[in-house]
């Protein structure tokens, strides 16, 4: 269904007469500005309803009978939510018209970030993501389907201010103009904004490839492989937006994670899902996985290798295993005056039928605990026993055993030692002796994640001994003290422990567990109610109130957790989608915890083999996905880099061409920008030479001054070797890997913190020391050429390497 009130706006190009193309103009903008503030005036009355409902809705949680509160509970999440949605929408609300051909039925739409009806529950606005706006992305001049027009609106705030038409004429285009690039005005005016130290959305630009990686479906996995550039990120970003809105009754329940390479980049990507309608996507650095722990400091690239490799997974499994002991000669425990023994045989059996269980470490340790204490106690029975029997046995020799007597001991014969009640009595008192308690410790410990890695670490021999036989080339490099800090590569490995070792599930906690799932349905079936007595079914084609997750969220009556909280601190949490951005540098071990956490396997894989920076990173997809999802997973390319302006990707093109032969880059769009250049000077010219650049950059320095997010961000690139004295040098410049950092016009980063992220200007410093440094063989070079969007300078003060050349020195 179309917008028949939309007037009919002839596109400029047909208003030739000379003096009519202004007016015809200014027509069309005015006729669009009225649509716009339709749109807005409509978008500020959801909000004051939305508004309303919030503060009128009783206060949820806390005592009342659960449907009460279930019933509050329904009305906040709704409103909370909505006012979510709708306040993260406000810039370029609407962005783009779609006309259909008259014999197609000449509908007209107005394409937006969200969906908007009138009061007549018409649409005003369709939702970006919604079948009836794809149009707008797909056609093109070769193959416009029905459209007749596509029209890009550009808005300052809520006003519009230039209108890009393209008519899809077919007689009046040749070849060249047909295969050319969708919406080519609006996007390059896109392109050329400055940079603000955040990613914008590019919904009003996405382009056909891009499309086509958005909208592909929610099963399977799909690569996403692509030269820098090429829109990778905004596109898996679009696509995370893209799946909520398309599968919400799935996705909005398990949720929808987002893992990227560090906190700056997370930080830099962030405002791009409230944008694009989508508040509730969990973002995390593989650092991140573990709950608990932010992990962000880096081992040495020989020390990440051997901790990525799946060897490690092996390795961690022995060290379990090795935890798990039999005593030599058998166990010996003084208790109460007696030397208990336990024979080896014995112990050896008690750890295998605990091995055998299909638990883990600290669940099968209640058999073995159990096995013993049970030997413990025969063997405590069996001495009392022989107390007693001794001197009764002496009497019998003697022959003086009179007859009561005798016929007890003949009955006792058949008996057992001690019956079941006995038993468990004796286990139980046995399993409070302290001196009991640490040999069965010692034997088979309770252990954490943490406990079992520090110990393993901290233990050069056993780390040899189990390596070797679980194929860690090398150990030395694991060897380190107890206390020390975990680092990013240690994540993967924690989570291989906390899975091997499990938490005690005492049957207690297994009770408690069924109550509470009990409860839970309970309180799901009242939401279920709740939602259909209050009428929030109805609202509920927008997929905004799940009865399960309601009952879930609200179960203890504390505040809503969003399903991204809930699952980010859950371990064991399995989302309906992962995003994986520059995943060519995830290691195998990396993988592994990636993968524990979408059992379903409906990921998007997002990166570019040729940026691989990593030691431990990726050579190929398959070499990381096969094991997984062998033969199953699908790639898309992207071939065309909308940041790099020509000339300076051609430098990187020679870089490339040296470092990873067999790839080919991305195609630039863009042919502006200043000719690229390479400067021989020390660092202590780096002041200067910044101060200059950043002058070409920002456009109006005195702007700076209001605070807020202005355009304009360079960023000097430096060898980890010199980089401790470029950051000396420029003392007003931000440092390396923290979320501020991207706040400030000017910041020092190494070639693998600048790795997804652009500027308008790059300064890279030392280029013969990022390529001695990169562990792959010079790709960090490649990824920090590729992070400028209009200037890049180069600064050596030693012989610039060959492969730059195409650069004149000044
Ligand atoms: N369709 C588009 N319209 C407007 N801008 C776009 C479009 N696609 C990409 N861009 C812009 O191009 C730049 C690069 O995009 P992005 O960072 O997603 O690329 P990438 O492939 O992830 O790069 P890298 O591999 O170097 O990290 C961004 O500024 C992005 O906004």
């Amino acid at each position: 269904m179309g917008l028949r009130q939309a007037p009919d706006v002839k596109p400029e190009a047909e208003n030739v007469e000379p003096g009519g193309r202004e007016e015809a103009r200014r027509a069309a903008l005015r006729t669009e500005q009225e649509q716009v503030s339709r749109v807005y005036a409509r978008l500020d009355q959801e909000r004051a309803r939305a508004e309303a409902a919030l503060r009128e809705a009783p206060a949820a949680g806390g005592g009342g009978v659960l449907q009460a509160r279930l019933e509050s509970a329904v009305a906040t999440d709704e409103a909370a939510r909505r006012l979510a949605r709708l306040g993260g929408v406000e810039h370029g609300l609407c962005f783009g018209r779609i006309d259909h051909r008259s014999d197609a039925g000449g509908d007209t739409f107005y394409v937006g970030r969200i969906g908007l009806r009138d009061e007549d529950h018409e649409p005003m606005l369709i939702d970006w993501r919604a079948t009836a706006a794809r149009p707008f992305y797909t056609a093109t001049p070769g193959a416009p389907g029905t459209l007749a027009r596509r029209r890009h609106l550009h808005l300052r705030h809520r006003e519009v201010v230039r209108l890009d038409d393209e008519v899809f004429d077919l007689e009046g285009l040749d070849e060249a103009e047909r295969s050319g690039i969708v919406g080519e005005a609006a996007l390059l005016a896109t392109l050329r904004r400055g940079r603000t130290g955040r990613m914008s959305d590019v919904v009003a630009t996405i382009q056909e490839e891009q499309d086509q990686v958005i909208r592909s479906a929610l099963q399977g996995v799909l690569v996403v492989q692509g030269g820098p550039g090429t829109g990778k990120t905004v596109a898996a970003l679009h696509r995370a937006a893209y799946l909520l809105y398309t599968y919400r009754d799935v996705l909005e329940r398990r949720g929808v994670l987002v893992v990227g390479p560090n906190a700056t980049f997370l930080r830099y990507i962030e405002q791009v899902l409230p944008g694009l309608g989508e508040t509730d996507v969990a973002l995390a650095t593989v650092g991140e996985l573990y709950p608990g722990l932010k992990a962000t400091a880096a081992d040495e690239p020989s020390v990440a290798v051997v901790k990525g490799g799946l060897p490690m997974a092996a390795l961690i499994e022995a060290a379990v295993r090795d935890r798990q002991r039999v005593p030599e000669g058998g166990l010996e425990i003084e208790s109460d005056g007696l030397t208990l023994r336990v024979e080896p045989e014995a112990c050896a059996l008690a750890r295998d039928r605990a091995r055998a269980l299909p638990v883990p470490h600290n669940v099968q340790r209640r058999r073995f605990v159990h096995d013993l204490l049970e030997a413990l106690a025969l063997n405590r029975a069996e001495q009392y026993d022989r107390i007693i029997d001794e001197p009764l046995e002496e009497i019998t020799k003697s022959g003086q055993v009179p007859q009561w007597l005798q016929e007890l001991l003949d009955e006792a014969v058949d008996e057992p030692l001690m019956d079941e009640a006995e038993l468990r009595l004796a286990k139980e008192a046995m399993w409070h002796e302290p001196g009991i308690r640490a040999a069965l410790d010692a034997l088979w410990p309770e252990l954490t994640p943490e406990q079992l890695l520090a110990d393993l670490f901290a233990d050069p021999e056993t780390l040899a001994r189990l390596g070797a036989a679980a194929g860690v080339r090398e150990t030395a490099p694991l060897h380190r003290p107890r206390n020390a800090p975990w680092t990013v590569s240690d994540v993967p490995l924690l989570d291989e422990a906390a899975e091997l070792l499990g938490t005690d599930d005492s049957a207690e906690r297994a009770r408690s567990r069924r109550a509470a799932e009990r409860e839970r349905r309970d309180a799901e079936r009242y939401a279920r109610e709740v939602i259909e007595a209050t009428g929030a079914a109805d609202m509920n084609a927008g997929g905004v109130v799940d009865a399960e997750a309601l009952a879930e969220q609200h179960r203890d009556g504390g505040p809503a957790l969003t399903t991204a909280q809930r699952a980010a601190a859950d371990r064991e949490w399995a989302y309906g989608h992962v995003i994986v951005d520059e995943a060519q540098e995830l290691s195998e071990m990396a993988w592994r915890a990636v993968m524990r956490r979408v059992p379903t396997r409906s990921l998007t894989v997002v990166g570019d083999i040729a940026q691989t920076g990593s030691a431990a990173g990726a050579a190929s997809w398959g070499q990381m996905l096969d094991r997984y999802v062998p033969g199953r997973w699908r790639e898309q390319r992207l071939m065309v880099n909308y940041r790099t302006p020509a000339a300076i990707m051609k430098v990187a093109e020679d870089v490339l061409a040296a470092v990873a032969p067999g790839e080919v880059p991305p195609v630039p769009v863009r042919d502006d920008g200043a000719p690229p250049r390479a400067v021989a000077m020390g660092v202590d010219g780096l002041p200067d030479l910044v101060r200059s650049e950043l002058a070409a950059v920002v456009p109006d320095a005195s702007a700076r001054a209001g605070g807020g997010v202005e355009e304009g961000r360079l960023a000097v690139i430096v060898s980890g070797a010199r980089h401790p004295q470029v950051l000396a040098a420029l003392p007003d410049a931000a440092a390396g890997a923290t979320p501020e950092a991207l706040d400030s016009p000017a910041v020092v980063l190494t070639a693998e913190e600048a790795k997804g992220l652009e500027f308008d200007s790059v300064v890279v410093v030392d280029p013969a020391g990022i390529l001695g440094e990169s562990p792959k063989g010079g790709q960090d070079l490649y990824v920090a050429l590729t992070r400028a969007t209009r200037r890049l300078t180069v600064v050596h003060d030693g012989p610039l390497p060959t492969m730059l050349s195409r650069l004149a020195t000044a």
